[in-house]
């Protein structure tokens, strides 16, 4: 394999025309063809310098330190976590209903980010007597409210106005309470996740009854992981239940979660959960508790309640796929100039806070027909054509002069959308250009001065040191000129496909070739 060299890379600006859906078309069967696409070696370099891309930078790096921090996190045991529980509802000032809010919402976050809805509906909570007991039923609530249809098994309930207020919060939801006997012998048909909140970091000894028939119907559920059949995905919520907190399933013969959420720091006990899902929740931990107990616990991504620690889930690839689900989208629906069908869907976008709207994949070819494809940031759409801006002189650059014929794609997973747009490509004027390079941030168009985009450089440092000169240089406030590589494309549209995706790959595909 050849080592990897780095390129750089630049950015680009968007417009739109007008035509008609005379000649849209409904078509539905999806290509089945499959593609087998060759690994290459791609020499990259994002160079995104300084941060004038701000908190967006700073969240998505956080993700990914917490992802790297993974080998560092620490553990507490039972008494330690018992401690941490005195002190922070001791000097800190926390109350339990607080602390149980938030690590309720953070189970219930914790699921939502693995177990979507849609799919898996049926949830049955088992609380115990404790305040793992009382985590399961806020997040009974949350989930509740997050779209699934809970249901609780809740045996021995403790009297304080704490647990008799959130039962009564489920009662007015409707959430069923159901008895041990009510529950079937076979948990495996009736729901699709199970939420163990039995026991927590105070168990001790063995389980008595009768969460010990609980367990052990959880533990009957193993035979059907085993043979590879469908059955309830269990959520544990800060222990395993029945597993000694310190030392984990010592008898080797209670169930394996599926997912364990870990709350405040998990505990000894997580060191032996070997589960594809490990989350940490109770995002309340004050750096007092952080420095006495020398904690390291990775950040939590933006406004997150959980965090995923652990190793990252090992996925089937060829099992990962989304049933599409979305109003149709019939020919009566779509305007008959696509230009505004697009800038219908594209404040569609916007209006759900999906990141990135005007990200766009943009493909081009070379004269013998080499394709290539990259994301750029659509800039302006209007009657003329779609608007990014890029470095004149990179790859994509070089195909167009040769080829100037583009296709662009936007994805809006979020709302199940796609919009294919394919036409010819010009550049923009100079004054456009000009205008728009200025409108951006100084350490952008210090960026694009700095990056000889699509070239080979000798490392990051050459980005740097260049990116640093250029700072010392215009540091008195002076115009920045735009470089004369640096530019606009223009793309005018000659075909839209607008895709909405529905059930069963029987998408919805309204096009118009103009
Ligand atoms: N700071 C935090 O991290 C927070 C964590 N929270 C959650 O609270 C639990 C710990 O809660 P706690 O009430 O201390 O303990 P448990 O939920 O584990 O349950 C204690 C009850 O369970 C009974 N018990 C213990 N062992 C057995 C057994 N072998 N068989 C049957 N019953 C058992 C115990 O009864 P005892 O008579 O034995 O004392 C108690 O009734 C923590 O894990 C988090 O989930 C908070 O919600 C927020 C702050
Ligand atoms: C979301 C996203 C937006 C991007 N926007 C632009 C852009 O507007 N202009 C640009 O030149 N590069 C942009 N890039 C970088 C390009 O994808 C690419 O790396 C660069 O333009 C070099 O491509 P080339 O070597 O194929 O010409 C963006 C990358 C991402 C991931
Ligand atoms: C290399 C490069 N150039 C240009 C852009 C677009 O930047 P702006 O929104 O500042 O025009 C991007 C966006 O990611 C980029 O990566
Ligand atoms: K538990």
């Amino acid at each position: 394999m050849r080592p990897f060299l780095r390129k750089t890379h630049l950015m680009t600006r968007l417009f739109f025309t007008h035509h008609s859906f005379s000649n849209s078309t409904l078509i539905i069967p999806q290509s089945s063809r499959s593609f087998q696409i060759p690994l290459f070696n791609i020499p990259h370099g994002v160079f995104r310098p300084n941060s004038s891309s701000g908190i967006r930078w700073f969240s998505s790096k956080s993700r990914v330190e917490a992802m790297q921090n993974l080998e560092a996190i620490s553990y507490l045991s039972q008494r330690e976590a018992a401690e941490v529980d005195e002190i922070l509802m001791g000097s800190l000032g926390f109350s339990v209903d607080q602390l149980m809010e938030l690590a309720g919402l953070s189970v219930a976050t914790s699921v939502a980010e693995v177990y979507k809805a849609s799919e898996y509906k049926r949830v049955l909570v088992i609380c115990g007597p404790g305040n793992n007991g009382g985590d399961g039923l806020v997040a009974a609530r949350h989930l509740f409210h997050f779209g699934y249809k809970p249901s609780i098994c809740y045996p021995k309930r403790t009297a304080k106005p704490l647990y008799t207020g959130l039962v009564t919060q489920l009662e007015s939801l409707s959430v069923p309470f159901l008895t041990v006997d009510d529950l079937p012998l076979d948990l495996s048909k009736d729901f699709d996740i199970i939420i163990d909140a039995i026991f927590g970091f105070s168990f001790h000894g063995a389980p008595r009854p009768p969460f010990d028939d609980l367990i052990q119907r959880l533990t009957s559920l193993n035979d059907y992981k085993e043979a590879n059949q469908r059955s309830p995905a269990i959520v544990s919520v800060d222990i395993p239940s029945g597993w000694h907190v310190e030392e984990g399933d010592i008898s080797d013969s209670s169930f394996k979660p599926d997912m364990l959420v870990s709350l405040t720091a998990p505990k000894l006990c997580a060191k032996k959960f070997n589960g594809p899902h490990h989350f940490l929740g109770g995002r309340f931990v004050p750096p007092s508790i952080v420095n006495k107990y020398n904690l390291h616990l990775p950040p939590y991504p933006g406004t997150a309640m959980c965090v995923r620690i652990g190793k990252p889930p090992q996925v089937d690839i060829a099992a990962l796929r989304e049933n599409y689900i979305s109003p149709e989208f019939l020919e009566e629906n779509v305007d008959a100039d696509p230009i505004r069908q697009f800038r219908k869907w594209f404040d569609d976008a916007v209006a759900a806070n999906l990141r990135e709207p005007n990200a766009m994949s943009l493909s081009t070819a070379t004269s013998d027909g080499k394709p290539s494809s990259r994301m750029v940031l659509l800039k302006g759409v209007d009657e003329d054509g779609f608007v990014w801006y890029t470095n004149y002189e990179s790859r994509k650059a070089h195909d167009l002069a040769e080829n100037p014929r583009a296709s662009l794609l936007f994805f809006w997973e979020g709302l199940n959308r796609q919009v294919r747009v394919e036409g010819s490509v010009q550049k923009v004027s100079e004054e456009e250009s000009e205008q728009y390079f200025h409108s951006r941030p100084q350490g952008s168009q210090l960026g694009a001065i700095a990056s000889p985009q699509s070239s080979v450089v000798p490392g990051r440092h050459f980005l740097i040191n260049k990116y640093k000169e250029l700072e010392d240089t215009f540091s008195n406030g002076s115009l920045i000129p735009k470089p004369k590589h640096w530019g606009g494309y223009r793309l005018k549209p000659e075909l839209f496909e607008f895709w909405q995706g529905q059930p069963s790959r029987l998408h919805d595909r309204l096009f118009s070739s103009l």
